[in-house]
């Protein structure tokens, strides 16, 4: 087991104030599983993501993860979360300058996950230059490029449309099955988590735990064709009936908090 997570849970402010952002969530993610958790807005995703990344702790219970280095986690997030004064290449450079790589070998690793994300005629652009597409590409190269033992990701397909999303979900899809380690995903998208997800998570409205889990059932490796069989749809309508309802109950508690 890569994360074996018990009875966490996390609590934001004080008093009348306080807020249950999550749990109690018991979970264990296998090394080298690619789990997507789905779940509506303000449920705890984000919050868990962080307390596996060591960046927020928990308010009661623990999560434990099997590492072999000091920092066996990389994150991508939604907003990309890359430097606009460094070049691309320096941006994908970057976990490596952090642990001292050698500045040659350093520049080769990076120039490798620049070419694996059809960056490499970009290597000396800076991100205004880019699209959000490509932003978002250079934002998984830097994660990437470190080796870690555990990819978080938090909605990082959220803020581009819809067309350049099905293309970037079909090049990790690929990335992530010649090259297998331990992604979580936190998306809103089923159809998302269905397709990239060895597990799907469902989660519910604050303070989320999981109410439902499914393997989807299509073998590696997988294409986006899978998309278009019957058994997504199937799955995809089923996870969507759960989930309407939580997403439904959460809508009201924001509304109720106006
Ligand atoms: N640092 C913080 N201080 C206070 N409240 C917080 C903090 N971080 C998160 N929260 C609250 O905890 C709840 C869960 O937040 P979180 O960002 O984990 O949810 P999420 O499921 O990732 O949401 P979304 O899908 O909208 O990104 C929310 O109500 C949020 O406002």
């Amino acid at each position: 087991m890569k994360i074996h997570a018990v009875d966490v849970e996390r609590h934001f402010g004080r008093g009348a104030k306080r807020v249950d952002a999550l749990g109690p969530l018991d979970l264990d993610i296998r090394t080298g599983e690619f789990c997507c958790i789905v779940g509506p807005s303000g449920c705890g995703k984000s919050t868990f993501l962080r307390i596996v990344a060591g960046l927020v702790k928990p308010t009661a219970g623990r999560v434990e993860i099997a590492a072999r280095s000091a920092h066996p986690a990389a994150m991508v997030f939604q907003d990309y979360g890359i430097s606009p004064w460094k070049s691309v290449l320096a941006n994908v450079r970057f976990g490596l300058d952090i642990q001292g790589v050698p500045r040659k070998e350093a520049d080769a690793r990076a120039r490798d996950w620049l070419k694996r994300l059809k960056l490499a005629d970009f290597a000396d652009a800076y991100p205004a230059a880019l699209s959000g597409g490509m932003r978002q590409r250079v934002s998984i190269a830097r994660a990437l490029a470190v080796e870690p033992e555990i990819l978080l990701m938090d909605e990082p397909f959220a803020a581009l449309d819809a067309q350049l999303r099905t293309i970037l979900q079909d090049e990790l899809l690929e990335i992530c099955q010649a090259d297998r380690r331990t992604v979580l995903f936190v998306t809103h998208s089923l159809e998302e988590a269905l397709l990239l997800g060895d597990r799907v998570l469902v989660m519910s409205s604050r303070p989320g735990r999981v109410i439902a889990e499914r393997v989807p059932p299509f073998p590696r490796p997988r294409t986006g064709a899978v998309r278009t069989s019957p058994e997504f749809a199937e799955m995809q309508g089923e996870l969507w009936a759960l989930l309407r309802g939580e997403v439904e109950t959460a809508a009201e508690s924001a509304g109720a908090q106006k």
